[in-house]
Parts: C-alpha cells; sequence; structure tokens
C-alpha cells in the first residue's frame, strides 16, 4: 500500500515537472529582476554623480515617486515640503535637480558667455510624430530663434498700443455681460463662478489676436469647443512626459492613448489649422500677432503652413490659460483677505471719474494695483512647477556647485515663492512686500513669473495688461464678496498638471454706485 502511494506521488510529481520549471524560472527572474532594481536604486544613491545632493531616500534612487506624484497632480506641493526640509537645491529623482535659489535662474535659463546653452528637457517638449513641426515652445534652439524673432514684433510696446482698442473691447464686453441681471429681472446681486468667466474673456482675447476671429464665450457665456478642448491637455502631457522618461515605453504612446482622446487629438489639430489658415489668406492689416510676424516672414524666413498652425495653437493657449490662471488666484485672495480688496478697490476708484476712462493705457502706474498682481504671481504662479532644462555634455555649475552633463534642472516657482527663507510670512497675501522691500528680508531674486533668459515669456506687457484692465474694471463696476464665506483655501491645495486644475471661484457681484 505505501510503495503504491509513493509511486503515484513520484508519478504526479514527474508529471508536473514543466509547470515546476515554468515556476522556479519565474521566480528566478523575478528574484533577478527585483536585484537589478535595487542594484539599481543603490547605485543611484551611493555611486551616481549627483549622490552628494540630498533630497528623499526613495526619489534619489528611483524614477517611479516622482512620476506616481505628477499623475496624482501634487508635485508643487511636495516639492515644496522637500525644500522646506532639505534647502534650495533637492534631487528629486535619480538624474533632476530642483532650486529654489534665485541665482539658479541666471545659472540655467540665461545665456552665460562662455558656458553651453542649457535646452528644453526633449521629455517634456518632445514631439508626439516625427512629422510634427517645430514650434516656439520646442526643444529646438535654432527653430526657437527663428520664431522668437518672428513673433517678436507682435509683442512689442507699438503693437500692444494698437491691440489696446480690441483688448479694451473685450473687457466691456466681459463686463456687460456680468451686468446682465439674473432671469431678467432687477440688479440686486448675482453670484457667478469667476474661473470659467476669466478663462472666456482670456480665451476670446488670445483667439481673436491669433485667428482674427473670437471664440465668442463670453457672449455665448460657454466656452467654445476648441477652449475646451485645449483646457483638458494637462493631464495628456503628464502621461506623454512620464513615458518619454522611460524611453523604451514611449513606443507605447500610441497604444496607451485611448483611441478617443487621438481622435479628438486629430479632430483639433485640424481645427486649429484650419482657423490660422482662414486668419493667413485674410487681406488685412488689423493689429494682431499675425500682421507683424507675416511681414518680418514674408520679408525673411518664411513660416510654413505648419508652423503657423502649432505656434499659433501654443500662443492662444500659453496667452490665454495662464492669464486667466493667476487673475483667478489673485480674485480668491482678494475675496479672502478683505483689508487687501478694500484698500485696492478704493485705488481704483479714487483713480477714475467714469468705467469709460479705465482703459489700458490708463491702468499702468495704479501701484497697489500692480502689487496685488505680483503677489498674486507669487501666491499662485501660472507655471507652478519648473519649466526643465538640460545641463549640456561636460557638466556645468549651478549656484556654484557642479553638475554633470544630461542632468535635468529647473526652478521650481510654487516651491521658490512658499519658503520661509526667500519670502517672510511665505503663505500669506502680502502685496505691500512689493511696494516697500526696505523693511523685510524678501529675496526677490527668485520671483521671476514669467521665467527668465532667451525663452522668458514673449507676452509678458500683454498679460500684465490685460490683468490690470480686468482687475481694474471689476472692482471699479462690482462690490466682490465669497459666495460663501467657509469656501476659503489656500491655492496650493489645488492640483497641477503642468497648469492648474483650477475648482470654481463662486463669487457675488454688487454693483457698485461707480458703475
Ligand atoms: C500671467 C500670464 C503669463 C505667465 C505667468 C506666463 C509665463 C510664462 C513662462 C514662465 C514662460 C517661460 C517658459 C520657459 O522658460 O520655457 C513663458 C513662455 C511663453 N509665453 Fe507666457 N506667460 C503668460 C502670458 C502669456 C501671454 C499673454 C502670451 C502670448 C499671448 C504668452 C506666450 C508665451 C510664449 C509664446 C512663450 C514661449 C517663449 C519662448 O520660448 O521664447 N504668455 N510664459
Amino acid at each position: 500500500m505505501g510503495v503504491v502511494y509513493f509511486q503515484g506521488l513520484v508519478a504526479s510529481c514527474v508529471d508536473r515537472i514543466p509547470t515546476i520549471r515554468v515556476v522556479v524560472l519565474c521566480a528566478s527572474v523575478s528574484v533577478a529582476f527585483l536585484f537589478i532594481v535595487l542594484l539599481y536604486g543603490l547605485y543611484n544613491v551611493f555611486l551616481h554623480p549627483l549622490r552628494k545632493y540630498p533630497g528623499p531616500l526613495l526619489w534619489r534612487a528611483y524614477r517611479v515617486p516622482y512620476v506616481i506624484s505628477i499623475h496624482k497632480g501634487e508635485i508643487h506641493r511636495r516639492m515644496k515640503d522637500f525644500h522646506r526640509v532639505y534647502g534650495p537645491i533637492v534631487r528629486i529623482a535619480p538624474n533632476e535637480l530642483s532650486y529654489t535659489d534665485g541665482t539658479a535662474w541666471k545659472d540655467i535659463y540665461a545665456n552665460r558667455t562662455g558656458h553651453l546653452t542649457f535646452e528644453r528637457n526633449p521629455t517634456w517638449f518632445k514631439k508626439m510624430e516625427p512629422t510634427e513641426p517645430m514650434s516656439i515652445m520646442g526643444p529646438d534652439e535654432e527653430a526657437h530663434a527663428r520664431f522668437r524673432k518672428a513673433f517678436s514684433n507682435a509683442f512689442s510696446e507699438k503693437s500692444l498700443r494698437d491691440q489696446a482698442p480690441l483688448i479694451d473691447g473685450y473687457v466691456d464686453a466681459f463686463i456687460t455681460q456680468l451686468k446682465v441681471p439674473v432671469s431678467g429681472g432687477r440688479w440686486t446681486e448675482k453670484t457667478v463662478d469667476l474661473v470659467r468667466w476669466l478663462n472666456y474673456v482670456t480665451f476670446d482675447i488670445s483667439g481673436d489676436l491669433s485667428f482674427g476671429e473670437s471664440f465668442d464665450c463670453v457672449k455665448n457665456g460657454k466656452a467654445h469647443p476648441w477652449v475646451e478642448t485645449v483646457t483638458g491637455f494637462g493631464k495628456g502631457l503628464v502621461l506623454i512626459a512620464s513615458l518619454n522618461m522611460y524611453p523604451p515605453m514611449e513606443k507605447l504612446l500610441r497604444y496607451v492613448i485611448p483611441k478617443h482622446i487621438l481622435k479628438q487629438h486629430i479632430d483639433f489639430r485640424a481645427m486649429t489649422a484650419a482657423k490660422a489658415e482662414k486668419r493667413l489668406a485674410m487681406d488685412t492689416d488689423r493689429p494682431d500677432f499675425v500682421t507683424p510676424t507675416k511681414k518680418h516672414s514674408d520679408q525673411k524666413s518664411a513660416i510654413t503652413d505648419q508652423e503657423w498652425a502649432i505656434n499659433m495653437m501654443i500662443i492662444v493657449f500659453a496667452g490665454s490659460e495662464t492669464t486667466a490662471s493667476v487673475l483667478s488666484g489673485i480674485l480668491r485672495e482678494l475675496v479672502q483677505n478683505r483689508g487687501v480688496l478694500s484698500r485696492l478697490t478704493n485705488e481704483i476708484r479714487s483713480a477714475f471719474e467714469t468705467e469709460q476712462e479705465i482703459k489700458i493705457a490708463s491702468t499702468g502706474n495704479l501701484s497697489y494695483l500692480n502689487a496685488v498682481i505680483n503677489e498674486g504671481h507669487r501666491l499662485c504662479p501660472a507655471v507652478a512647477i519648473g519649466v526643465p532644462r538640460v545641463v549640456p555634455r561636460g557638466g556645468d555649475s549651478i549656484c556654484g556647485q557642479w553638475v554633470p552633463g544630461g542632468t535635468y534642472v529647473a526652478v521650481n516657482q510654487f516651491a521658490a515663492n512658499r519658503q520661509l527663507y526667500n519670502f517672510h510670512n511665505p503663505n500669506s497675501f502680502i502685496p505691500e512686500r512689493f511696494l516697500d522691500s526696505k523693511h523685510h528680508t524678501d529675496d526677490m531674486s527668485t520671483f521671476q513669473p514669467f521665467g527668465f533668459g532667451r525663452h522668458s515669456c514673449i507676452g509678458m506687457k500683454l498679460a500684465y495688461a490685460e490683468m490690470r484692465l480686468i482687475l481694474a474694471r471689476l472692482l471699479y463696476a462690482f462690490d466682490l464678496s465669497l459666495a460663501d464665506d467657509k469656501d476659503r483655501w489656500d491655492w496650493g491645495q489645488q492640483k497641477t498638471y503642468i497648469l492648474w486644475e483650477k475648482e470654481p471661484l463662486k463669487v457675488t457681484l454688487r454693483r457698485s454706485g461707480k458703475s
């Protein structure tokens, strides 16, 4: 009986040998893989050329925690905490350093005599397809220089003066729409989501200056399909960037992006190309971004139709989402800080006799308004995380310390602006810090909301002009208050996918005695 049982056991083991072999093989491969992963992490922590830089252990060892964090939309908060703990230079991935020191702006983003250029990090700016044209935001420095030259006239002081009546007109339409009484009744008060309305007006302006026609978001009280699509791009860009961080995985891109998103992308491209083509076909000298650029392009370096389309798309987006975002942040801070709101409202209402006097040209010199805008930029920077660059071959020094070639480096604005070692009361909204720098120790060299160097924002003057005008018109026409007084929170609590995923800002508007 015992012999029979033993024979049966042996026979069943022999039968299972292939299965056992597979299991053993898989286990060995897994152990080997884990061992390699462990060795890789140990190498990054103890032997890598960046080993001397401080940072959280797992982040120094592997890129995965960074990728998880950008997908959760919380990278800006993690970096703020890391910089508080580890100081102004933090290693946030095996091959990436984050900076919150003002000197890093010059070292990373400016042209330094005798130094090679720190180019844009292709992980974030890579083309989706090889046939895709280059753009002003792309990593190719030669193409960038060509586009920057071509578009720079469209953003000069003179162009802004020419464009001013069109912008004044859009802001006027925005205020008029907000004044429309609820359900046709008499005006008492009205609650609106300012985040939505600010997006409408900024996209209408950028759309008109780029495509020669409005998106009519303000007129219709809702987002145009082009605007709806483009404002949803952030998460897609984060997905693309994180796959690009693992080079063989990028080949999977086409397969991991859902078919309907790919189709939406293709339709969006076609819609943009059609809009750009329509504007270019217009025989007009209208004061917009296209007229001066086209003149330059016709005389010097021709811009192809495809290049026009991608650059116009970028400019419309870069010029509206950012401006709307900072304005939303400023207005949230204002309604949450009644003292500042009241001082600013007084400044604006005493500077003008009538609403019609408030124009781009007349709002430039209101000192408290400018301080409020800067403080809003500091607490709610449109570009919350750094726009990354790559250290050139051979390495270079940043903030006096050597960094090997190929390292990804960036100044992270949200983290930098919220550090006690850069600004006193870093999380409080105190516009006065921009009025009189003698009384405190703020390090204003860290504050660069429009970037630095050859890639710094081409639309900075326009952005300031729009923000001043919109804020002045709003505060002149309305008394503003939070619709729900408990709806108070810090701007940084929101998620970021390159740009902010903005929560609504429900504000009650009451017609002021002035309008
Ligand atoms: C509050 C509003 C704005 C903020 C905070 C902002 C911020 C920035 C920043 C930080 C950069 C630098 C990117 C880098 O270093 O790689 C940038 C670049 C750029 N911005 Fe803005 N921007 C704003 C408004 C605008 C407007 C109104 C336009 C145009 C209509 C615009 C068009 C661009 C373009 C085309 C670039 C790329 C410039 C280049 O690489 O040469 N931006 N912006």
